[in-house]
């Protein structure tokens, strides 16, 4: 068998998808000069691509030849010995010979020299720095280079706001209080970091207070343009899915009314708040999509116009969007990247916020910065913020330490702490105990424990037996009472936008998330199970149609015909139509209102009484259940379990199949490799 024909085989084994084969056998026939192992490196690249990665390090695969091929661990025999043969494969390989094979190829363009093209036409892109040696598809090598030349331009000095206004401003907004270490105020340290520079991110966790740093920046921002008789500035707020813009813009609305403007420079607080824009839309819609493509409107030759533009759950953007992003606005527009870099990344590929933040942890501040930073915004920095070799990226990123959300911390932060906590050893210092503890402490909301911890070797079967079961049908009874508290006149139409909006505002009370889409613990089996349980409990009166009363849906693509963003939530209800009542899915219009909207119009939706943790982000939920498997994935990551616990407003209920399990994945990361941070130095 050549090698070729063994790659082929892999693909029958589901160890690679066809299109990865397809694409080798595609440059073998083109650049009939490629040798095996060059093909083999483009099939490993092809591959990562459906596993999020930007590209390829190939000395690390060298290492672990094996750590890009993370599928869902199989028992399939065949799979088993493609995977053996992938790896000893690898294992005969040096990384002097390989990059000989990848170089020697004309499929491939070797960067040299600060990333001189040398051949434009090659679909693969091999970069050699700092030690690395990383292979890309051209797309998205491309895609990284549009991002580091957006960030490096912005974070060259410019004209900048002078720094006597910005202390003054400062002062004004966080008073005069100089700070001791303890209570380092990162708040303001973000917000004087971000006014001083033309790209800037503020990352942190939940309720870390993000938003209400944003808005006292925004005011900091346009105070200083009107106290100098200048126009203010165009401001344009952007999320990268339908839920998380409705969800800043109810945050960003209420943040803004509650926030405490003194007058700024002698200008009214109202006058200021006046010119902070409280409307937030989508990435897609800000850049504005061309129909039927991949491209938008507004690009390199038509960029849009705005002075700063701020965009929040910046984690879930993936590395074209971002491209995308930085293509489609001003070269001189300030940009403002908020979001929780310890969130799961992107489901596309690239890991684009936690790449930027790698450093954010431990600040790498250099001591010109902390010097500014006592000088500009009074506060000192303790010395294990400061590194005199940290990257000028660092500089203009900060991180919130502290949650407001919950009073002192509360357990549902101290417990996403102690997941996102890094040990050394985790063998000798497992987390499984203190989990454990985290979850006996007391703490009570609405008379309910906050945390709950259920252990479930085995999955409920129709019978209404356990405490998991009984979490669902207390979970999601609470919603569909609403829903069967339909009204009783089919004339009203009022009427039943009113109980739409209730049956909306019910069901974000619970959501159950899982990790894994396929098999009897992901969605699909657990969805099947959900919906005969409730049956069975006579929450819903019947599942024999499609569109049945009660049936949750989540839209799973944007569709602009309906104007409905993947994410968005609607609920199979009735609706009265010329005096009769007919199937219609009421969604939330994003303003307070509700929209009916036909089922046969909706193209990409699947039911949600399981949820994925990927698709949960940007979303919070009153009480978030979620439920881990049975057995090892190595889906099954620290961010992951992170992001789950922090969907959680009051109530958070760990399902786990296996004590083992839960372990292992708290000690799993996220490994996405890419040159970003490289590139910004
Ligand atoms: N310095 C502060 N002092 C007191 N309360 C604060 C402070 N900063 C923020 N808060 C409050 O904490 C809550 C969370 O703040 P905010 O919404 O700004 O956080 P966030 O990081 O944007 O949250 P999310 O994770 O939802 O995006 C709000 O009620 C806000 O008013």
């Amino acid at each position: 068998m050549t090698k070729l024909e063994q790659m082929q085989a892999w693909v029958d084994t589901g160890l690679i998808r066809y299109i990865d084969y397809a694409l080798v056998n595609f440059i073998r026939e083109q650049a009939q000069d490629t040798s095996e192992d060059a093909l083999l490196a483009m099939l490993l690249v092809s591959h990562s691509v459906s596993m999020g990665q930007v590209c390829v390090d190939l000395k690390d695969t060298l290492v672990t030849p094996l750590a890009i091929m993370s599928t869902d661990s199989t028992d399939d025999e065949a799979q088993q010995i493609a995977r053996a043969q992938l790896q000893s494969w690898i294992e005969s390989l040096t990384i002097s010979e390989w990059l000989s094979a990848i170089e020697a190829c004309s499929a491939v363009a070797v960067m040299a020299n600060d990333f001189e093209d040398t051949n434009h036409a090659a679909p693969f892109v091999l970069v050699q720095q700092q030690g690395k040696a990383l292979l890309y598809l051209r797309r998205y090598w491309q895609a990284e280079k549009t991002i580091v030349s957006g960030i490096k331009a912005r974070l060259e000095p410019a004209s900048r706001i002078s720094n006597v206004d910005i202390r003054n401003l400062l002062n004004q907004l966080f008073g005069e209080k100089q700070h001791d270490y303890e209570d380092t105020d990162w708040q303001r340290i973000a917000c004087g970091i971000a006014a001083s520079n033309h790209f800037s991110i503020i990352t942190g966790g939940p309720g870390t207070g993000k938003t209400t740093t944003v808005l006292k920046l925004l005011a900091l921002l346009q105070a200083e343009r009107l106290m100098h008789q200048l126009p203010p500035l165009a401001i344009r707020l952007a999320a990268p899915t339908g839920k998380a813009a409705a969800r800043l813009n109810e945050s960003i609305a209420d943040n803004l009314a509650r926030l405490a403007l003194p007058e700024l420079e002698n200008l009214a607080p109202q006058a200021l708040k006046a010119v902070i824009p409280t409307q937030v839309m989508t990435l897609h819609r800000l850049l504005s999509p061309k129909p039927n493509s991949r491209q938008f409107q507004h690009n390199k030759s038509n960029p849009l116009v705005a002075d700063i533009v701020v965009i929040d759950e910046a984690s879930m953007i993936d590395i074209e969007m971002m491209a995308n992003l930085f293509d489609g606005i001003e070269p001189d527009a300030r940009v403002i990247l908020l979001g929780d870099k310890d969130q799961l990344a992107s489901v596309e590929a690239g890991y684009v916020l936690g790449d930027l933040c790698q450093g954010a942890v431990d600040g790498h501040y250099t001591q010109e910065t902390a010097d500014w930073i006592r000088d500009i915004c009074q506060q000192n920095l303790e010395e294990r913020f400061i590194d005199p070799q940290g990257a000028v990226l660092n500089q203009a990123v900060c991180m919130l330490r502290r949650s407001y959300r919950f009073q002192d911390g509360g357990v549902i932060h101290r417990l996403a702490s102690l997941v996102n906590d890094e040990r050394d050893d985790p063998l000798n210092d497992p987390k499984m105990p203190e989990l454990k503890d985290v979850f006996r402490q007391k703490e009570q909301y609405e008379n309910t424990p906050v945390l709950r911890y259920l252990e479930q070797e085995q999955l409920p079967t129709s019978v209404l037996q356990n405490a998991f079961q009984t979490l669902l049908i207390k979970g999601y009874g609470y919603y569909l009472s609403v829903v069967h508290a339909m009204p009783s006149t089919a004339m009203d139409s009022a009427l039943f936008d009113d109980w739409g909006k209730q049956v909306l505002s019910a069901h974000a009370h619970f959501q159950l998330l899982v990790a894994l889409r396929k098999g009897e613990w992901g969605v699909e089996g657990m969805n099947a199970k959900i919906e005969q349980m409730l049956l069975s409990a006579k929450q819903l009166t019947s599942i024999d149609s499609l569109w049945y009363l009660g049936r949750p849906v989540m839209v799973t693509q944007n569709d602009y015909s309906v104007d409905l963003m993947n994410g968005d939530i609607g609920i199979s209800l009735l609706y009265p139509v010329n005096g009769e009542l007919k199937q219609r899915v009421v969604f939330s219009d994003g303003k307070g209102d509700v929209r009916w909207v036909l089922p046969s119009r909706l193209q990409s939706v699947e039911t949600v009484f399981a949820m994925t943790v990927h698709k949960s982000q940007g979303s919070e939920f009153h009480h978030t259940a979620m439920l881990l498997p049975g057995q090892n994935s190595p889906i099954l990551t620290k961010e992951l379990i992170y992001t789950g616990i922090t969907r959680s407003k009051k109530h958070f209920t760990l399902i786990s199949g296996d004590a083992d399990v839960l372990e292992s994945a708290m000690n799993r990361k996220v490994v996405r490799s890419s040159g970003l941070s490289l590139s910004i130095q």
